[in-house]
């Protein structure tokens, strides 16, 4: 993409500029990739006129097969510019080729196929009740639309936790307006392309890009015809959200931050639980909110993990993203490298022993002046250290010692976050007895990041609230009425 180019916005079926502009630029080399227009306060409250005004219009007069179909279509346009969604998420986020095209565009195709078919096939409860006269009320469950839903989203999957939001959304017969991350806007433009051209009605689908607070972020909460609010990112954002929502009594559902476990015990396929532990910490370059910043080894097998999890750390290719065997890109912003940064120096104030990493790779080229970071392991903090219960947010993890099953639960739960646990062990008894006792909204057994799209998802305590995901996706994106007859 030329550095000189504009991505508008996309209000009531029209691409338009913002009025400003800001910088997009690459976390690979610091250059400017683009510019992006930045939606005033007026443009977002056009856009959310332009949503209610659609809801009334020919979408809302659409059936649910109708809707499904037109959801596939979206999902064909994706696939027919496949190589150019690889393309802008990798210019934004930095990221290998190869996982762009295998995660990212790939589950944003899944999401828009899963809940156009889940909502086309969906059937509603019903069930009568005797009455004392001798007659019956008959029951039945109805699904209506909620109406407009602010959609936000965060920068660490791009497209894939848009459209995670979009899918059942639009499924379920709302209109959008979409706030995608400032530091990744550029996927987002290219789907809104794909909405004009498969024709998604006007004002169905709403982009406005700018950033959050005193911008197009915070302006589309405090939108009246906004009815609900499907958000995913930092839990400070999601409280500051649920303020800005409160006296509107909207609804929410929050996918938030993490600070999760992984847990191995002595008994767990060790090679297995090396390389499950090594993606678990430094996929995508830790920028995953399911990633494991806190593993407990159990204390047997404590000293070789941690050098076998050191040399995993240590062979990593630290890379451009079109290089074949490239592991981890940059972080996604100079700005998001200095949060790292600043837990790297604050794990040693607090007394870590720094196993591997902890500072800015060197690579005499332009990747000097991008976001890179060395995957790092610390070992020796206490479990109250701030490294070990604040989300960093990078390739980091810190590694402690356990001796009793009972003490590692404690220890896994003793968290202000519940998103993601993932337990590593051949013991099935044990981890069936352990996943009803982790108080968080996923645990994963001798896997991690394994995703069913119908199964629940979301986190509880700072991970979120309510769970999307299936037919939970389907009820948070519905206005559910129950129809009561006296037969
Ligand atoms: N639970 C999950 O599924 C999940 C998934 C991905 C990321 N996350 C979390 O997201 C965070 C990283 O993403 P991020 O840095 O983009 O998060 P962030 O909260 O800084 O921003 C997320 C989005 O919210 C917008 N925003 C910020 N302040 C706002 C406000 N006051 N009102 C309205 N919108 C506002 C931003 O512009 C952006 O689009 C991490 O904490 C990570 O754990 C959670
Ligand atoms: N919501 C999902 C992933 C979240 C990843 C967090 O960074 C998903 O896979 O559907």
């Amino acid at each position: 993409m030329s550095s000189t180019a504009l991505l508008p916005l996309y209000i009531n079926g029209k691409f338009v500029e913002g009025t400003a502009r800001f910088d997009n630029i690459s976390p690979v080399n610091g250059q400017l990739i683009c510019q992006v227009s930045e939606a005033s306060a007026e443009q977002v409250a056009a856009a959310a006129q332009a949503a209610e005004a659609a809801l009334h219009g020919e979408w809302g007069r659409l059936s649910q097969p109708a809707r499904s179909a037109l959801l596939h279509k979206v999902a064909d346009g994706i696939e027919a510019r496949f190589e150019e969604f690889v393309a802008a998420e990798v210019a934004d986020t930095g990221r290998p080729v190869h996982l762009a095209r295998t995660l990212d565009v790939p589950r944003a195709i899944a999401n828009f196929r899963t809940f156009a078919d889940l909502a086309a096939t969906a059937v509603s409860e019903s069930c009568e009740t005797p009455q004392a006269d001798g007659g019956v009320l008959f029951n039945y469950t109805v699904r209506k639309p909620l109406g407009v839903v602010a959609v936000i989203s965060p920068w660490n999957l791009p497209l894939l936790l848009l459209t995670w939001k979009l899918g059942p959304a639009l499924a379920m017969g709302n209109t959008v307006v979409c706030k995608p991350s400032e530091e990744t806007p550029s996927s987002a433009t290219l789907l809104a392309r794909v909405m004009d051209e498969v024709g998604i009605p006007p004002g169905v689908f709403n982009l406005v890009h700018g950033f959050g607070p005193g911008s197009a972020g915070e302006y589309l909460t405090r939108q009246p015809q906004i009815s609900a609010v499907s958000f995913t990112g930092e839990s400070r954002t999601g409280s500051a959200i649920m303020k800005a929502v409160a006296d509107g009594v909207k609804e929410v559902s929050f996918e938030l931050g993490g600070k999760n476990a992984a847990v191995v015990f002595a008994d767990a396929d060790f090679d297995a639980a090396v390389a499950g532990v090594a993606r678990s910490s430094f996929f995508n370059t830790g920028q995953v909110c399911l990633c494991s910043e806190r593993v407990y080894v159990e204390r047997p097998i404590f000293d070789r993990f941690v050098a076998a999890l050191k040399q995993r750390a240590e062979a990593l290719q630290i890379g451009y993203p079109q290089e074949e065997n490239v592991d981890l890109g940059p972080l996604v912003s100079h700005k998001h490298r200095e949060k790292v940064l600043s837990y790297f120096a604050l794990a040693r104030e607090e007394g870590a022993r720094v196993v591997t990493g902890g500072e800015v790779p060197h690579f005499g080229d332009a990747r000097d002046q991008g976001a890179y970071v060395r995957p790092t392991i610390w070992t020796g903090l206490s479990d109250n250290a701030r490294c070990v219960r604040e989300e960093v947010f990078g390739p980091v993890c810190h590694i402690a010692p356990f001796d009793h099953e009972d003490e590692v639960l404690q220890r896994v739960n003793d968290s202000p976050y519940g998103l993601a646990c993932a337990l590593w062990t051949t013991r099935l008894d044990r981890a069936h007895r352990l996943a009803r006792r982790i108080h968080t909204g996923i645990v994963w057994v001798n896997t991690w990041y394994a995703r069913d799209l119908r199964t629940p998802f979301g986190g509880s305590k700072l991970s979120g609230m309510g769970r999307e995901g299936g037919r939970y996706s389907l009820d948070f994106y519905s206005d559910i009425s129950n129809v009561c007859i006296k037969l």
